[in-house]
């Protein structure tokens, strides 16, 4: 069989959380172009997600909109109940959502602390633990995607929970790897490097990112949809036999020293 046949994702159901915008709603538009129907969750009330689900049914794929915050108490275990529900079945789950504030290590506080590796690390353990049970109950295989960052590997000042939790889910991607490889369950991560998402925007100027943007090394910033093909090739059988595998897609952005670019101190107030 081709590449090409084996990239399609025909007949299979994805659940991407964090699918409203920016990567995640990449990822979910890929896989849609490849075949899948998908469960889209985001926050309660994103207006994002209704817009995410209405392009996936314009592709001429299902759409199953599942609103609940993935950090909360019960947040992963319930969105993956709402998935099986509506779409009877998960045959790949890309977890996507983070949560991160900036402030220098002296200074960072601790219940931030908590948050970050609630929301980066925990939230996205839970959601593939609960994931993974569905698939080793059904017997079919399955494939798991986490959505890391250069950042794993590559220390930021101000930004040393996020990595450290991130680091964490590297880890956790090769533990799930052995631990999964018996039920033919993929899991692998990638780390994407500067990429222009709604959330960059937020934290950074237009004239910071464009700065940042000529000096990384392929000349822009990465894109959502950088993130999606990649996101695409790894849950789909050409990528049969990678598992337990971290993916940098960066530009090369971790080989060059932009430690400069990344300080917020330079984010201009307008
Ligand atoms: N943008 C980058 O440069 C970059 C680089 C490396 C890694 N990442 C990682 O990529 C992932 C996505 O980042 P992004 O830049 O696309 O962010 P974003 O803020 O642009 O989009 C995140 C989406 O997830 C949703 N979301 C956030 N918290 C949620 C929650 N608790 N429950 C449900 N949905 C939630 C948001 O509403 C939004 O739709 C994160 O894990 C981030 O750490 C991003
Ligand atoms: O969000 C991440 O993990 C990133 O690495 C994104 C950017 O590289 C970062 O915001 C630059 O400081």
């Amino acid at each position: 069989m081709s590449l090409f046949e084996m990239i399609r994702l025909d007949g299979r159901k994805a659940l991407v959380t964090g699918a409203g915008q920016g990567i995640g709603r990449a990822c979910a538009l890929e896989l849609a172009r490849c075949g899948a129907d998908l469960v889209l969750n985001d926050r309660p009330g994103s207006e994002e997600l209704l817009e995410t689900v209405e392009e996936i049914r314009s592709l001429g794929r299902e759409g199953w909109p599942v609103e609940a915050d993935v950090f909360s108490s019960d947040g992963p275990e319930s969105i993956v109940r709402d998935a099986m529900e509506r779409a009877g079945a998960i045959d790949i789950l890309i977890s996507n959502p983070a949560y991160s504030v900036r402030c220098g290590f002296l200074d960072y506080p601790l219940d931030e602390l908590d948050r970050t590796i609630e929301g980066t690390f925990k939230s996205g353990f839970r959601l593939c633990q609960a994931a993974a049970r569905q698939m080793v109950n059904r017997g079919r295989g399955g494939k798991i995607l986490l959505i890391s960052s250069v950042q794993a590997e590559m220390p930021f000042e101000g930004c040393a929970p996020y990595g450290a939790a991130k680091a964490a889910l590297n880890h956790l991607t090769h533990s799930m790897s052995v631990e999964l490889v018996s039920h033919r369950i993929n899991v692998n991560a990638i780390e994407p490097g500067w990429i222009d998402t709604p959330n960059e925007r937020r934290i950074f100027s237009d004239a910071v990112i464009n700065a940042a943007g000529t000096d990384l090394p392929w000349g822009r910033l990465g894109l959502p949809e950088d993130i999606g093909r990649a996101a695409a090739f790894l849950v789909s059988d050409a990528a049969e036999y990678i598992t337990g595998a971290i993916l940098p897609v960066d530009g090369g952005f971790r080989f060059k020293d932009m430690r400069a670019n990344t300080q917020p101190k330079v984010v201009d107030p307008e």
